[in-house]
Formats: structure tokens, C-alpha cells, sequence
């Protein structure tokens, strides 16, 4: 019998059916279906315009798809349709937490401080939306130190427990990215969606950031992230989705989707006539970064 832990690993969080996204005239999402396994990060990758980020935007509410259904399935088994609840409705309920392309930190808080905003909502529950956290009473104290040790354990986490009292605004800018994540581990997601997390980050910032999403995938979390960073997508990734013009061309482990010809023309934009020879440039350029 499968051990609970494969059977956690190999079960469905996140299904994709059937997704199609209308701007006008121009169908960005066209009939796209994939799913995300539990415990494993999935990447979507795509030519520049692909709908990546258009796919992003309907899995956490920013945009009502067109049609299709989204699937969030919950490890004790409920499931919810993530096209019907608002984005809001989506990090709660859902547990779906992400960042953005571009930081969205409070830069005039401190590191710790941008922690707690994140669990706003579990200690005003915990005031029973009244004064009791300002009269200290025991249900918020205790709420309000179990939101400051969360924090903790995600600042050590992310190597920036040294700068939690410093105001975020004044971290390097991979460490931003880093803390960026944990503010989205701080709301308890089932399933963190990153959108370009290794975007202007050197290459030891990047090995940081692959470092720190490995550990959240080892420890139960499962991730979705678009990332134009080849070497990030094939390092870490369990599993890579391909789009191109809205459409799926590639869905597999790294290792398939490198190889696959589809994805090689897409990438480099090449006629099938041509296609030989950019699978040896490809080869090539992967030899060399080996
Ligand atoms: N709000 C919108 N209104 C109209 N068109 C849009 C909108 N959002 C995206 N598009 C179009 O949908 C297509 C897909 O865009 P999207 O941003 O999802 O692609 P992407 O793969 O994330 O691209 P990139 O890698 O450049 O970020 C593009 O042609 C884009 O211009």
C-alpha cells in the first residue's frame, strides 16, 4: 500500500478544464485544461504574450474566465470552483495565496511588520472585531504571538531574520522578492502562484529563491509559478506546462518539455524546416550552462 505521503504527492490540487479568456476580439486563454499535482511545483512557461499571466489572473480572481472551470481541491477533500468566488473569497476560503510581477511591499513597514498585515484577518477574528486587542485581553494576546512566531519561523526561513526590524524598503531586492513570499506563506495557502519570482535577481539571489521554494514545496505547500528563468524552471520544477498563443503545446516533466520540438520552435520563434538545427543550438547552449 502507498504510503500517505505518496498518496498526498500524487493527488490532483489544482485542475484546469476547458479555460478560455476573451479581450475583444483577441482569445488569450483558448481552451487550456491542465492540472498541478499536490506537493510538486508546477511551472508555466510560454513565449512572451502566451497567456501566462492572463491564466494567473483567472485562478486568483482578477479575471472572471470566459469560459472553463478551476478546480481547487483541498487536502481534506472539499473542493472549490475558483471562477465563481471573488479574489478575496480565493486567498481565504480557497487558500491560494500569490505575488505579482512587480513587489507589492509595504516599504515604509518593517519586515516583521509586512508579516503581520498579512495575518490581519486571524487577529481581528481573534479581537472578535472589537477592542480586545487593545485592552490585551488573553484570546488576541495569545492570537497576536502565535502571528509573530509564524513570521519568525518564515524569516528564518528566508535567511532575513537579521533585518526584521528594518523597514522593508530598505532590503536588496531579492531579498524583497524572498520576504514577498513569506508574506503569501503567512496567510496559510494550500497553493502559492509566483509570477516571475526570479525576475532582476543575480544568480545567488536566484539560488536563494530556488533554495527557499524548494523547502516550502518539502514541507506541504504546492506552488505554481510562470518564470522566464530556464535555469530556474529546470531546476526546480516537478512539472512544466507550455503555452503559446493561448494554447497548450507542451505538459510534462522538465526533461520531456526541454526535448520537445514544439517547445523548441516556440521559443525560438522557428519553422519546422528549421527545426533541426535549433534543437542543436539548443543542445548546444544546454551543454554549456551544465
Ligand atoms: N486586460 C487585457 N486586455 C486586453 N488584452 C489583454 C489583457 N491582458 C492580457 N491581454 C492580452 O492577452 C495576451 C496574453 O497576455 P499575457 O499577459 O497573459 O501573456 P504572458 O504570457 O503573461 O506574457 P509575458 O510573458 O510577456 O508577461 C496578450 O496578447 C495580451 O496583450
Amino acid at each position: 500500500m502507498a504510503s500517505k505521503d505518496t498518496t498526498m504527492k500524487n493527488d490532483t490540487i489544482l485542475s484546469v478544464e476547458h479555460l478560455s479568456m476573451r479581450f475583444g476580439g483577441l482569445m488569450a486563454i483558448n481552451d487550456l485544461s491542465f492540472q498541478a499535482k499536490r506537493g510538486e511545483i508546477t511551472a508555466l512557461i510560454g513565449p512572451n504574450g502566451a497567456g501566462k499571466t492572463t491564466v494567473f489572473n483567472c485562478i486568483t480572481g482578477f479575471y472572471k474566465p470566459t469560459m472553463g472551470m478551476i478546480t481547487m481541491h483541498h487536502s481534506s477533500g472539499k473542493d472549490y470552483l475558483l471562477e465563481r468566488l471573488d479574489d478575496f473569497q480565493i486567498t481565504k476560503t480557497a487558500k491560494v495565496a500569490r505575488t505579482f510581477q512587480n513587489i507589492r511591499l509595504f516599504t515604509g513597514l518593517t519586515v516583521l511588520e509586512n508579516l503581520l498585515v498579512a495575518q490581519h484577518n486571524m487577529l481581528m477574528k481573534a479581537s472578535g472585531y472589537t477592542i480586545m486587542g487593545l485592552l490585551g485581553m488573553p484570546a488576541y494576546k495569545r492570537a497576536a504571538e502565535e502571528a509573530i512566531g509564524k513570521a519568525r519561523v518564515w524569516l528564518e526561513k528566508a535567511d532575513l531574520i537579521e533585518r526584521a526590524d528594518d523597514p522593508a524598503g530598505d532590503l536588496p531586492y531579492g531579498a524583497q522578492r524572498r520576504l514577498e513570499i513569506c508574506r503569501a506563506m503567512c496567510t496559510g495557502p494550500e497553493l502559492l502562484c509566483l509570477d516571475e519570482p526570479a525576475a532582476g535577481l543575480n544568480p545567488k539571489e536566484s539560488l536563494a529563491l530556488n533554495q527557499l521554494l524548494k523547502s516550502i514545496r518539502d514541507e506541504g505547500t504546492s506552488l505554481l509559478l510562470i518564470e522566464h528563468d530556464m535555469s530556474v524552471v529546470m531546476q526546480i520544477s516537478d512539472h512544466v506546462v507550455v503555452l503559446e498563443y493561448g494554447q497548450k503545446i507542451s505538459d510534462g516533466t522538465p526533461d520531456h518539455v526541454k526535448n520537445d520540438p514544439k517547445v523548441i520552435a516556440a521559443y525560438l520563434g522557428v519553422e519546422d524546416e528549421e527545426l533541426d538545427e535549433a534543437i542543436h543550438e539548443v543542445e548546444a547552449v544546454a551543454g554549456e550552462t551544465k
